[in-house]
């Protein structure tokens, strides 16, 4: 009988949703470990929606405000699904009644928060991950496990694209259900904490460090009504970025993102070239890793696809799941990140990425938004 983890959701949106799809998988295809979710309360302001999710989803109960949720003993860990702007209070509050912490990204609002919810998280020594999930797609965490084999050689060049197109239109209001990412107060920051923070996290995790940027961010709509006031408001989120920089093994990284690429819903690619191997990765066929391996010769060197969907261990995670060949989706990454964190408490160990870790994205968002307003190269 596997130990239980009581866990308190909060938010009921495509977060919560996606979490919780991870949890109720868990038992069912990881069920050698030795701790389990349980979907134990929902939480959010509106009570009826927060009720129907419990419902349709099997939580046993409801709060309405988070801060009961936390002081509840029979809840062992808290998700944090709401906007970035309740990240921090949430996951400080955790930290001081002992929970664990799975929390949305990007960390938090800035790298000030950030520190603030590491300091609490590394006091509590409470177990505890950030959602950056693309990490645990099998094809990236291949990439990610032939870098480590040395095979690309010397690393030359990272780059990155996150590309979107739902806020094209003038008429969108900023604030409310899912449009909060319209509304710096609620937000942060617009394509750089939201998306552009997942190709820095997988960026770090696969290339290390980055050491300095240069950035350009754009605002195209100046104005739009905000649904808490029903006024016209100056927008101050970027809706769209680019930056390069330099990573700390000295090669060279090009980024982009935006939600004004009219025919993007959510193109990201990623490609490192070393010396001796290139590697490249799309999350609209977000099965297959493209490789080049210099190695290769005569008629039939070129770049290979690399369909990750074998069982004989060679491919991470897949064994977990269909026979050999069968390819699984976007929403099995949260599967895999719910399933490593049970691991990570089987084991004592810790579940990366952690707050540090995301911290580090958080840096270079930060460093990105002022290189872009200050039109500067700034260190990391
Ligand atoms: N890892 C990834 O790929 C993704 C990460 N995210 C991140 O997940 C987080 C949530 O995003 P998403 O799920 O899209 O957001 P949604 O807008 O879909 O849902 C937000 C939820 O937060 C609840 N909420 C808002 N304020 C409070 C409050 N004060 N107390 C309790 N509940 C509250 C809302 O319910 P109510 O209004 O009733 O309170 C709602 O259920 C963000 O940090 C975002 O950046 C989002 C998408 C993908
Ligand atoms: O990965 C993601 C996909 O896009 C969403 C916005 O539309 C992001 O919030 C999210 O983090």
């Amino acid at each position: 009988m596997a130990t239980p983890v009581n866990v308190g959701m909060i938010g009921y949106g495509f977060m919560g949703r996606a979490h919780t799809n991870g949890y109720k998988r868990c038992p069912d295809f990881f069920p050698e470990l030795r701790h389990q979710p349980v979907l134990k309360a929902a939480c959010a302001r509106s009570e009826d929606k927060i009720q129907a999710f419990a419902d349709q989803w099997g939580y046993e109960s409801i709060e309405t405000d988070w801060r009961k949720l936390i002081a509840r003993d029979d809840i062992d860990a808290i998700d944090i699904c709401v906007p970035n702007n309740l990240h921090k209070e949430i996951a400080i509050a955790c930290a001081e009644a002992g929970k664990m912490i799975l929390c949305e990204k990007p960390l938090a609002m800035n790298v000030a928060e950030g520190e603030e919810m590491c300091k609490a998280v590394e006091k509590a020594k409470v177990p505890h991950t950030v959602w950056y999930n693309y990490r645990r797609v099998p094809a990236v965490t291949l990439a990610k496990q032939i870098i480590e084999s040395g095979a690309l050689g010397r690393i030359f060049h990272y780059r990155a694209n996150f590309l979107q197109d739902w806020t094209i239109s003038e008429d969108l209001p900023q604030g409310g259900q899912a449009l909060w990412r319209l509304d710096a107060e609620a937000a942060g920051s617009g394509v750089t904490g939201d998306l552009l923070a997942h190709c820095i996290d997988t960026a770090i995790w696969l290339n290390g460090t980055v050491s300095d940027v240069s950035a350009m961010t754009e605002t195209f709509i100046k104005e739009r009504v905000h649904q808490a006031t029903g006024e016209k408001t100056k927008v101050t989120i970027d809706d769209a970025c680019a930056f390069m920089c330099h990573f700390s093994n000295g090669s060279l990284g090009l980024f982009e993102s935006t939600r004004y690429a009219r025919g993007h819903k959510a193109l990201y690619t990623l490609e490192i070239n070393g010396s001796e191997m290139s590697l490249r990765w799309d999350l609209e066929d977000l099965h297959r890793l493209e490789v080049f391996d210099h190695k290769d010769e005569g008629a039939l060197r070129g770049w290979k696809s690399v369909h990750v969907s074998d069982h004989g261990g060679e491919h991470p995670y897949m064994d977990k799941w269909w026979v050999p060949g069968l390819q699984i989706g976007y929403e099995h990454s949260f599967v895999h990140h719910v399933a490593d964190f049970m691991k990570s408490l089987d084991e004592g160990k810790p579940c990366g990425p952690t707050f540090r870790d995301a911290l580090e994205t958080q840096k270079v968002c930060d460093a990105v938004l002022t290189s872009a307003k200050e039109r500067s190269w700034e260190n990391v």
